[in-house]
């Protein structure tokens, strides 16, 4: 037999999202993927199997050829860089915001702004856009405790709601990009593996139509 294609997903709140459109893609795990410590999963099909791996990773296991295709938020795919990737699909899900966010009522203030992140490439480039001096301080969570702190002047970071800026005293300032989860594809199997690959993005691509209609759309 082929060797089966590799799907990587994300885990944590995109793969809530994902598998409902997997299944209506018809592909399903064998057994429920919460209940085990196992990270490479069977499915009800025997040419795909799936890994869930943290966010962040996806894109490098789909870029370096371990996985085939992948589920990764767009504001992952801007930090990582879409180098050997092709993104045939917005999934419109996990939807958020990429922004930048400082102490309520607080203007952003001196010459060279101290930034916390964890999206230090989106960071450096966005205020390197602006004309703005951005000193980019690497952080790898509880970015919005940074100003209050005063590690930073402002910070970038998910805003959905807005809830836990409020509940930390801040407010956000500028969009960075609007951000959902995306599918992505590695370049060398979509030629290799064509006949194998376009079927299933066919398949989510008419799942996420049905359960996720473009609000934006027209007709
Ligand atoms: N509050 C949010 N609302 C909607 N989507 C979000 C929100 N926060 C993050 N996301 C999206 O979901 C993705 C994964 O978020 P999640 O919080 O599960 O992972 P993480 O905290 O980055 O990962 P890890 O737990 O591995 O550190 C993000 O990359 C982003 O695209
Ligand atoms: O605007 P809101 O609706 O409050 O959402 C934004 C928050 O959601 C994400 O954190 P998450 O809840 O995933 O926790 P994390 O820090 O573990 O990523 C993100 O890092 C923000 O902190």
């Amino acid at each position: 037999m082929s060797k089966p294609l590799i799907f990587a997903l994300s885990k944590g709140r995109i793969l809530e999202e994902t598998l409902p459109l997997l299944a209506d893609a018809g592909i399903e795990p064998a057994e429920p993927l919460d209940k085990s410590r196992k990270l490479l999963f069977d499915t009800n099909l025997d040419n795909v199997k799936l890994v869930v791996i943290r966010a962040v990773d996806v894109p490098t296991y789909v870029q370096l050829g371990a996985a085939d295709l992948g589920v990764a938020g767009r504001d992952v795919l801007l930090e990582h860089g879409v180098d050997g990737l092709y993104e045939p699909l917005d999934l419109r899900i996990s939807r958020c915001r990429l922004m930048t966010a400082g102490i309520e009522g607080q203007a952003p203030g001196r010459a060279r702004r101290r930034v916390a992140t964890k999206f230090v490439n989106v960071a450096r480039r966005y205020y390197a856009e602006q004309g703005i001096q951005a000193e980019v301080i690497k952080l790898y969570g509880a970015m919005e405790l940074a100003p209050l702190m005063n590690l930073a002047d402002e910070i970038v970071d998910i805003v959905d709601t807005g809830n836990t800026l409020r509940a930390n005293g801040m407010a956000p300032r500028e969009l960075i990009a609007d951000i959902t989860t995306r599918l992505v594809v590695n370049k060398a199997s979509m030629t290799m593996q064509h006949e194998r690959l376009m079927p299933l993005i066919e398949q989510l691509r008419h799942a996420v139509e049905v359960r996720n209609p473009d609000a934006s759309a027209v007709g």
